[in-house]
């Protein structure tokens, strides 16, 4: 549980499984450094009153979107162990729905004004010209999720405001944790060996295969964009790279955190990912080690450019 002033109290789930918020820690350091500050100072009205009738004052974005990816966690935790035994579409479509569910709920009750784009919502067109868009992936690694008991698969909730990544939250439920903004990740000390890339079990695109050749890297496979993201924040491997195809929802909130805790991101040409885009398709990105970045991007340059030829 984490520590600081007693300030805030919140309520974050509709479902039973509230959560009192513990104390609100002093304005988190490495999180002004990233450009979010502790609490709102804007338009959207403030969280009224809990589930119980006390009231709750405002949860600041970053601790909210930790709240909410470890709220939804449950919510997928509860509906797998009494839904164990339907078929694995059926469990990937409740999974995908419920979570779903509740998190369009929390936010409507949490953040009534924000706009949000998430993997399973009809993407409202508005979200363009707002200033505070919340983007969530209520289940990454839906096919994990369903191969009971895999753990590779998480909730990933982010907050974008005017441009940028201002907060953001993935939760590995079966890991039984959350890396969120709020308390940015330290990402244990370099270890000898080959560079190790995380890459997905299921569909390893060629051009990460390749790339592990020519680096001489060792390909650790794993469900879940977020989870292999951050990976790289706990040390079991050292970069993620991917190309070919996913969305932002993919990444917002497993870069957010990456960035929070001083790791290079980018697209695999170096450029920034950018997020809110009308078109949410962003289909390639390296989240690694800030030791390994320029190497990484000069490899990748090389076998692109090989690949043109
Ligand atoms: N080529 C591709 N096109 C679109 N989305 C892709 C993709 N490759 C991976 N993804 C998405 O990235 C996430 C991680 O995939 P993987 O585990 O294979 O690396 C999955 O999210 P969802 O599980 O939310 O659909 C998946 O849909
Ligand atoms: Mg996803």
């Amino acid at each position: 549980m984490r520590g600081g002033a007693a300030e805030h109290v919140d309520t974050v789930t509709a479902d039973g499984a509230g959560v009192v918020d513990p104390p609100c820690p002093d304005s988190d350091v490495r999180g002004a450094q990233m450009g979010f500050t502790e609490g709102r100072t804007d338009s959207a009205p403030p969280d009224t009153t809990s589930p119980g009738g006390g009231v709750a004052e405002r949860l600041d974005d970053a601790r909210l979107a930790r709240r909410l990816a470890e709220s939804a966690g449950r919510v997928l935790l509860e509906l797998r162990r009494e839904q164990a035994d339907l078929e694995p579409a059926a469990l990937k479509a409740a999974g995908d729905e419920r979570s779903q569910q509740h998190l369009a709920a929390e936010l409507e009750r949490h953040r009534p004004t924000d706009a949000v784009l998430s993997e399973e919502a009809a993407d409202d067109a508005s979200r363009l010209g707002a200033d505070r868009v919340w983007i969530i992936d209520p289940l990454d690694g839906t096919r994990e999720f369903s191969e009971i008991p895999r753990e590779d698969w998480a909730v990933h909730v982010a907050l974008w405001q005017d441009g940028e990544l201002v907060a953001g939250a993935v939760s590995r439920p079966a890991m039984g944790d959350t890396l969120a903004t709020d308390e940015p990740p330290t990402v244990p000390a370099p270890v000898d060996g080959p560079i190790r890339l995380a890459v997905s079990r299921t569909r390893p695109p060629a051009f990460v295969t390749a790339l592990a050749e020519r680096l001489g890297a060792e390909l650790v496979p794993m469900g879940s964009a977020g989870v292999k993201a951050t990976a790289v924040l706990d040390g079991t491997v050292d970069a993620y790279v991917h190309a070919g195809g996913q969305f932002e929802w993919d990444s917002a909130a497993p870069v957010a955190v990456a960035r929070s805790a001083g790791l290079h991101t980018s697209r695999i040409d170096g450029s920034p990912l950018r997020y809110n885009q009308s078109d949410p398709r962003l289909p390639d990105l390296v989240v690694c080690r800030p030791e390994h970045a320029e190497h990484l991007l000069t490899v990748i340059d090389e076998l692109t450019k090989g690949e043109e030829q």
